[in-house]
């Protein structure tokens, strides 16, 4: 038998196991890196987060997956280069913060990597009938495999789209599995570069429950922030204060056709870009607003389009929201939700045990160990599945 069968066989039956969850996402900011040692799988999954760092990226990188990133037209050698490059680049990182946690990398049984999205693209996006809904994550795993020595699972979104769905939001499942509580109505809500969020009702009926993109989350605020002022991002609101929302602008952001669309759904920085700003403050004939009160309306957007969603789609008592994700921390755009959402408690995840920065990695993680040792499990419309591809080290 192939001994890597063998290998595999023989970690897919630890009774407990350690994996490395890895999100790379679309604010690019940098490596999230979550060392989780999981006992059990599916409803019975407990897992404890060993250690977690986000490495963040140097400039020049962050420059030359711009080139690519959310782009009809990019660079075909270029892609192909990241792809190598990027998983070369992150098994570095793996080995880097494992030496740092005095880890030997072979007390880690697996890696999960979800690569960095270049490209999401959901019919609803791209309206070819003829093709089917798409998404492209690159930074191969087998480098990270060959460059690590551990056993690598990657490449997640492919099977949700074979089964039906649009490739994400793949929180679904760890949300589910982690976020779950019967009595409880919780909503869990990341603010990412994308806003996404799982309803979970108390009554613990999973036909019930959803998982959907929202809209913005930090992606047009980092852009905006980018070009106006040369900030990678509006640290702790900082310019969002020291403008004021514009209302003609706020209504023209808002009614973007996206958010008339059913949930689920999702999207990307492929709608949400510059271009849409642009557009939105043609229409509305504010081209000539401050930066100021730009980066102020758009974290208003942000929070006007996450409410907007609350208040349409979510019913129920006593709903608590527990936040993760680089945008829990603006302190802008928490308030606004605050002010707009004044009937539900807005907490952020560590309250369920989950460090709200480490979340997304620790799903990876997780459906790392689903993949090893979990069974499909059906929630709703969603595809039952099991993720993920296997990457041997030799
Ligand atoms: N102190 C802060 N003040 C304001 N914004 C912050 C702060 N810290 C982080 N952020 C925002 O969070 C972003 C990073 O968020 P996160 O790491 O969750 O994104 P991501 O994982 O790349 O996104 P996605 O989930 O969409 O793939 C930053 O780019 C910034 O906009
Ligand atoms: C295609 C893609 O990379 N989508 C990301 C992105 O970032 C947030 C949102 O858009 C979400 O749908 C998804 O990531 C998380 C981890 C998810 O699949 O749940």
């Amino acid at each position: 038998m192939n001994h890597n069968l063998q290998h595999l066989f023989s970690i897919a039956q630890k009774p407990s196991k350690m994996g490395v969850g890895l999100m790379s996402g679309t604010s690019l900011d940098g490596l999230d890196i979550a060392l989780c040692k999981f006992t059990g799988n599916g409803l019975s999954t407990h897992f404890e987060l060993v250690q977690f760092i986000t490495i963040p990226y140097p400039d020049d990188f962050k420059l030359q997956v711009q080139q690519v990133f959310a782009r009809r037209n990019a660079d075909l050698e270029k892609v192909t280069l990241l792809n190598a490059y990027i998983g070369s680049y992150h098994a570095e990182l793996i080995l880097q913060a494992l030496a740092q946690w005095k880890v030997d990398p072979q007390e880690v049984d697996f890696i999960a990597s979800h690569g960095q999205t270049i490209y999401h693209a959901p019919q609803r996006l791209h309206q070819h009938k003829n093709y089917p809904n798409a998404t492209l994550q690159i930074g191969d795993g087998d480098h990270i495999a060959v460059k690590t020595g551990i056993l690598t699972i990657s490449d997640f979104r492919q099977k949700h789209i074979a089964a039906g769905g649009e490739g994400a939001p793949l929180a679904l499942y760890g949300d589910v599995l982690l976020g779950n509580k019967t009595g409880q109505n919780r909503v869990l809500l990341n603010i990412g570069g994308i806003a996404n969020l799982t309803w979970l009702p108390g009554e613990g009926d999973f036909n019930r429950v959803l998982c959907t993109d929202i809209g913005p989350g930090n992606t047009l605020i980092d852009a905006a922030c980018r070009k106006y002022f040369n900030k990678p991002f509006d640290e702790d609101s900082a310019i969002a204060y020291s403008g004021q929302v514009n209302d003609d602008l706020l209504t023209a952001l808002l009614s973007q056709p996206f958010f008339d669309e059913k949930a689920p759904k999702t999207t990307g920085p492929e709608l949400f870009n510059l271009a849409m700003i642009a557009e939105a403050q043609q229409r509305s004939g504010t081209g000539q607003i401050s930066g100021e009160d730009l980066i102020c309306t758009l974290s208003a957007f942000t929070a006007a389009s996450i409410a907007g969603f609350v208040k349409e789609n979510i019913t129920g008592d006593h709903v608590k929201i527990f936040t993760s994700g680089g945008g829990a921390r603006n302190p802008f755009v928490i308030a606004e939700l605050k002010k707009l959402l004044p009937q539900a408690a807005i907490e952020d995840s560590s309250l369920l045990g989950i460090n709200p920065d480490a979340k997304e990695a620790i799903l990876f993680a997780l459906l790392g160990n689903e993949a090893l040792c979990g069974e499909p499990i059906r929630i709703g419309v969603n595809p039952a599945v099991l993720m993920g591809k296997f990457c041997f080290p030799v």
